[in-house]
């Protein structure tokens, strides 16, 4: 935690870190030519948190640290996620996409198969087992603090209380709305006289931070899990294979994933998706593309915030229903 700075030193300093890491951020994703090496973009984000952790009255929705997540229920206790839950560059166009590839394999010739996964419009969650049991389960929060949401999660019926094999392991994921769950239980909220959700996400976030469980337990949510946050006790070293391997587990596994060993099969995985999203029961806002070799993704590494070897290539806004 840096030197304690007045409140006023503290504002200062914070309105000259904001636009710094929105610019690094931009020239790192979208131009490719970051002015920065990681760590000074690291350690300036750092210094953002901890002034923000002082005097979280300074803290603006425009944030670089509030776009992952959103704001902390104080009702609910708080989690620390030993390892962050990191959230997902964006690219808006096939060519970024392209860069991010040429870049991956330019700077990492080893990388030779990417792994193409549905990018799932839902909430974030953490799911923690011990010996194979679930013990704890949490929102990303900012990614580094969430919020415990075990009981709710427990009335999940997608959610394995006791795996297949008595394995101690951190798994990441999504918590979503079925779309045919949401548009029943908007209809319910309007008949009761309350404001319908604005979207599946919302739905979904709003049910899983209910205080009551039963509340969450009456809304159909589901999961989709995709990441474990340490592969000590996995037999795979690709991604892929983690997928497989998760739903051996008995975790729900989006089985739309698919390996991709050039960058036509990546836009055509895209392609094929974008046209299909309609007619999914769960939202999707893009896809994720991801480093296959688990190996290399940990010799790439992650910033603070994201990791290096996987990016989210987001569809355009759907248009509105007319
Ligand atoms: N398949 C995936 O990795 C995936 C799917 N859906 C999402 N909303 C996210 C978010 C992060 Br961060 S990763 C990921």
């Amino acid at each position: 935690m840096s030197a304690k700075l007045s409140e006023q030193a503290a504002k200062q300093r914070i309105d000259q870190i904001k636009p710094k890491l929105k610019k690094w951020s931009q020239e790192y994703y979208v131009q490719d030519r970051p002015s920065v090496e990681d760590d000074v973009y690291d350690s300036t984000y750092q210094e953002l948190v901890s002034l923000e952790t002082q005097y979280p009255n300074l803290i603006t929705a425009d944030s670089p640290t509030q776009n992952v997540g959103g704001k902390l229920l104080p009702q609910f206790s708080k989690v620390n996620h030993h390892i962050p839950l990191l959230s997902l560059g964006d690219v808006f166009s096939k060519q970024e996409l392209d860069d991010f590839t040429i870049r991956v394999e330019k700077n990492y010739p080893a990388v030779k198969q990417f792994n193409c996964e549905l990018k799932i419009d839902g909430l974030s969650i953490s799911l923690r087992y011990e010996n194979g049991v679930f013990v704890e389960g949490s929102t990303r929060g900012n990614g580094q603090i969430g919020e415990d949401i075990t009981r709710n999660l427990k009335t999940i019926p997608s959610i394995p209380q006791k795996l297949t094999r008595p394995i101690t392991i951190e798994v990441r994921g999504e918590c979503y709305m079925p779309k045919k769950s949401f548009a029943k239980l908007n209809e319910e909220r309007e008949r009761n006289g309350e404001s319908g959700f604005a979207n599946p996400r919302n739905a979904a976030a709003g049910s899983l931070r209910q205080l009551n469980p039963r509340i969450t337990a009456s809304r159909h949510l589901s999961t989709f899990m995709y990441n474990v946050a340490d592969y000590n006790d996995l037999k795979t070293n690709t991604q892929s294979g983690l997928l497989a391997e998760l739903n051996d587990l008995g975790f729900n596994i989006n089985p739309s994933y698919q390996v991709a060993d050039n960058l036509d099969q990546i836009n055509a995985y895209i392609d094929r998706y974008q046209q299909q999203r309609d007619g999914l029961d769960y939202g999707i806002d893009g896809i994720v593309i991801k480093v296959n070799d688990l190996k290399l993704q940990t010799k790439i590494g992650a910033t603070v915030k994201i990791p290096k070897w996987a990016i989210a290539y987001k569809f355009p806004p759907e248009e509105a229903e007319t």
